[in-house]
């Protein structure tokens, strides 16, 4: 990428979050990562160049130095900061901006600093799985959330030790108008190590809401969740794309029937890319990860909870969704526990405002990972503890916001597949490549809007499930929200290591 000769019609509008922009470019895998600012945000959105790289810098060293060793190699692309000529990215702004969507207009792409972030586009694998194919790469992103159920000592509410955090948030954000209805994904579903199709079924349609279904075919995305969409209408067009890659030219399935064939065969293939275990030689029976006993089942699941008890509840050790919960179980006391922890820290910084070794906001380099990994067992009433319980509940924030991509290719008997997997859950054959994006930095100072938020969708949660429930804290509550629907039959399949 030459900086200097940069032009806006070599780049599009590809995605974006709460906190990011990115456009792609349209003929080389490479994505640009915009910082976005809140149109009140005044003081952001001044932010100087030299701030803002500084800012993307940080998010570099995170994923590189952090995340990339808790989460693996092979799955974290940290890319790099780049400083890009001002009217480019004023071009850029104006190209993109019919292309965002409404409920993401409420923040303004950064057009004064000149800084992005520049990564690999993760929707298209990279060019030797596909060799000799005329099919374009297929690519799934997911965003899992928090996987399992605290059991620090410091949690005083019973319903958090049952329902997870993403089932009980949902009623929240329905209540609020930040989603329009209830799903029925629950990420313990997912986590939980008992193979069944249901959390994929919900995660590849739209039901998931955001947490999943965006699909791209070389790049382009062809399916996406909405809100008010008719589900089986969009999943048979989804089917009528990712047919060619399923069935055989000469099948005779067709309508639902062949939509069902063919999703189902992509979740297996999903299946294989998340439960994988990479490190290992594909000859060997996986190692498992055992999950703690009493932690995988959400009450507020819709999946049999008799299945869930009696599996064997184990994830492939060094599988993507192993290595994320992992990181996860960073947290291991809570907000509630980490409250007086956060509290110390604070003191310690009033006490000495020049204290730079604790690196709150950085240098995100070995030494902050020492103070995640090393962190004493027990509290011993140390600054050195409270700063370590701190980073490490940061570390697990940003692994219960991160999400998944997984780009799939048919490849040919002779294909180099290098370092991507290579599987065969029915002919065609597939090789696949999975990654991990979205590893900001959390910021040290959202704690205590964590801690808030969490007695909130606490509240929410008890007041639209149990009338008569009376209220954890002083907070205005208004319109309990609706019913987990608990219709949908469930189809498990059995899954073979690869
Ligand atoms: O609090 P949550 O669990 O709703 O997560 C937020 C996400 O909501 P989600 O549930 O995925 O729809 C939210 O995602 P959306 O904007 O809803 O796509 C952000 O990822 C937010 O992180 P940040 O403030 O941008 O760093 C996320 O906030 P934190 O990870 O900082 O809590
Ligand atoms: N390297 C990449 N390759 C391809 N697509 C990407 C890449 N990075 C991000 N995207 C796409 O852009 C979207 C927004 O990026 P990202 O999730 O990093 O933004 P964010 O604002 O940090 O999100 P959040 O709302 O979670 O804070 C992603 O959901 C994904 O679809």
């Amino acid at each position: 990428m030459e900086l200097d000769k940069m032009d806006e019609n070599d780049w599009k509008y590809h995605g974006e979050g709460n906190k990011s922009l990115v456009v792609s470019h349209v003929q080389h895998a490479r994505v640009l990562r915009l910082l976005k600012y809140s149109t009140e945000d005044d003081e952001n959105s001044h932010k100087t160049t030299e701030q803002a790289f500084r800012h993307i810098q940080n998010i570099v060293d995170y994923s590189k130095n952090v995340m990339k060793p808790l989460l693996g190699e092979k799955f974290v692309h940290n890319g790099e900061a780049v400083k890009l000529p001002i009217d480019f990215v004023r071009q850029l702004s104006l190209k993109v901006q019919r292309e965002r969507p409404e409920s993401r207009c409420d923040k303004v792409m950064d057009t004064f600093s000149g800084c992005a972030l520049c990564l690999p586009n993760l929707t298209q694998l990279s060019s030797c799985c596909c060799f000799g194919q005329h099919r374009p790469p297929l690519c799934i992103e997911i965003k899992p959330k928090c996987g399992f159920l605290p059991s620090s000592r410091h949690v005083t509410k019973e319903i958090k030790s049952k329902v997870c955090r993403f089932c009980m948030h949902q009623h929240f954000k329905v209540t609020s108008g930040k989603w329009k209805r209830l799903s029925r994904y629950c990420p313990l579903d997912l986590f939980s190590g008992y193979v069944t199709t249901h959390p994929f079924w919900v995660l590849i349609t739209a039901e998931s809401h955001f947490n999943g279904g965006l699909k791209w075919k070389g790049g382009e995305c062809i399916y996406s969740c909405k809100d008010d969409a008719d589900v089986l209408q969009d999943l048979d067009e989804l089917a009528q794309h990712l047919r060619p890659y399923f069935l055989p030219s000469g099948s005779l399935i067709n309508g639902h029937q062949a939509s069902k064939v063919v999703l189902n065969e992509l979740i297996q293939v999903l299946m294989s890319a998340l439960l994988s275990s990479w490190d290992c030689p594909r000859t060997v029976e996986p190692r498992k990860t055992h999950l703690p006993e009493g932690r995988v089942t959400c009450e507020a699941s819709i999946l049999h909870r008799d299945l869930l008890w009696n599996g064997n509840h184990c994830l492939p050790k060094d599988c993507v969704l192993a290595k994320i919960l992992g990181t996860q179980m960073h947290d291991n006391l809570d907000i509630e526990g980490l409250n007086p922890l956060f509290r110390r820290v604070e003191q310690h910084l009033q006490d000495f405002p020049k204290e730079s070794r604790l690196q709150i906001d950085g240098p995100y380099d070995e030494s902050f990972l020492e103070k995640v990994q090393n962190c004493p067992a027990e509290d011993d009433g140390s600054i050195e503890y409270a700063v370590g319980k701190v980073h490490q509940y940061r570390v697990a924030m940003t692994a219960k916001d991160c999400s998944i991509m997984i780009a799939i290719a048919p490849c040919g008997e002779d294909d180099g597949l290098d370092q991507n997997l290579e599987i065969q859950p029915a002919k065609p054959r597939f090789s696949y490549s999975v990654s991990i994006l979205d590893l900001d930095p959390k910021p040290y100072d959202s704690i205590p809007h964590q801690s808030r938020l969490d007695a909130k969708i606490l509240n929410y949660y008890l007041r639209s499930t149990q009338p008569n429930h009376q209220e954890v804290d002083n907070l205005e509550l208004t319109n309990p929200g609706l019913f987990l629907g608990r219709d949908r039959e469930d189809c498990t399949l059995v899954f073979h290591p690869v």
